[in-house]
């Protein structure tokens, strides 16, 4: 099935178009040969993998909530884009559009964390300076990812960009170790991908819906041990794992992807098999 839209419980799930890059697949699949990751995800003659950054709305209690904000518009440098290997931007607003709304209609902003491929559609330009882009919405983010965002040390600081949370600070709410966003939707500190990364968990009508976010960026990261050369913390990142995936199969969950260029969501059995899947629609 290739679906954008799903429905789970009383959830309504759209995957908006937020930009394609192609990063290095030696740096998504860390210390996992090429053999072996590339029997699970497709990569082009330059060892680049597809990437999506396609943020979902959630109606939920009647709130339109965003999970990410994408690649943004005009963001990146020849360089950058370059380096980053994007190869389509942001239509989130055309994407919003095609639902009626427009970013003002947002009332939620859900980050799992602030790397600028994640943060970049926060912010957007106007009258030749960059402003919020949804700037009614109270945007969550974890405390000490908020706190490093701020304050980047030497590593992180090519990810995490003062353009992306100055126009935006007015706007956040900071929670420490996890925090319920509504009934059925909430937020929780895992670090691993970076000291302040968390997950969603959405659970409604008897459908629990996991967002791993970034410990686990595609299906292909299903295996605990497969963590991102990118984790700044990669022994936490997989303890994490361990915990909401096993848990959550035991749960008969549906696991969502942001940057997965195949899959939007799915469902394992025990053994590790896909049972269930949608595809992303093209
Ligand atoms: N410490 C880091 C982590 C990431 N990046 C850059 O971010 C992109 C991937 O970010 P994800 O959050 O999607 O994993 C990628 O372009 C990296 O270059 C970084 O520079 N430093």
């Amino acid at each position: 099935m290739k679906l954008n839209e799903w429905k789970a419980g009383e959830f309504e799930l759209t995957w908006l178009k937020g930009g394609l890059t192609q990063l290095d697949g030696g740096a998504m699949f860390g210390v996992v040969p090429k053999p072996l990751w590339s029997k699970r995800y497709p990569s082009n003659e330059l060892n680049q993998v597809p990437l999506r950054a396609d943020p979902i709305l959630v109606f939920a209690h009647g709130k339109r909530i965003l999970i990410e904000s994408g690649m943004g518009n005009d963001r990146l440098t020849d360089k950058q884009k370059r380096n980053f290997g994007l190869v389509e931007e942001s239509q989130l607003v055309e994407s919003l559009a095609s639902k009626g709304l427009t970013p003002d209609d947002i009332d939620i902003v859900i980050m799992t964390h602030m790397h600028y491929d994640h943060a970049n559609g926060l912010v957007s330009a106007k009258d030749g300076q960059l402003v919020s882009t949804f700037s009614k919405a109270v945007i969550y983010v974890q405390e000490l990812e908020w706190a490093e965002m701020r304050e980047p040390n030497i590593r992180s600081r090519n990810t995490y960009w003062e353009e992306n949370w100055r126009p935006i600070e007015h706007q956040v709410q900071t929670y420490a170790e996890s925090m319920e966003v509504l009934p059925g939707i909430s937020l929780h500190h895992t670090g691993g991908h970076s000291h302040g990364h968390a997950i969603v968990r959405m659970e409604s009508g008897g459908q629990l819906i996991l967002h791993m976010a970034d410990i686990m960026p595609t299906h292909a990261h299903q295996n605990s041990l497969w963590v991102m050369a990118y984790d700044d913390y990669p022994m936490t990142s997989i303890f994490a794992k361990e915990e909401w995936i096993k848990e959550g199969i035991r749960q008969g969950a549906w696991f969502t992807f942001y940057h997965d260029a195949l899959y939007r969501v799915v469902k394992w059995n025990e053994a590790g098999e896909l049972m269930e899947h949608i595809e992303v629609e093209k």
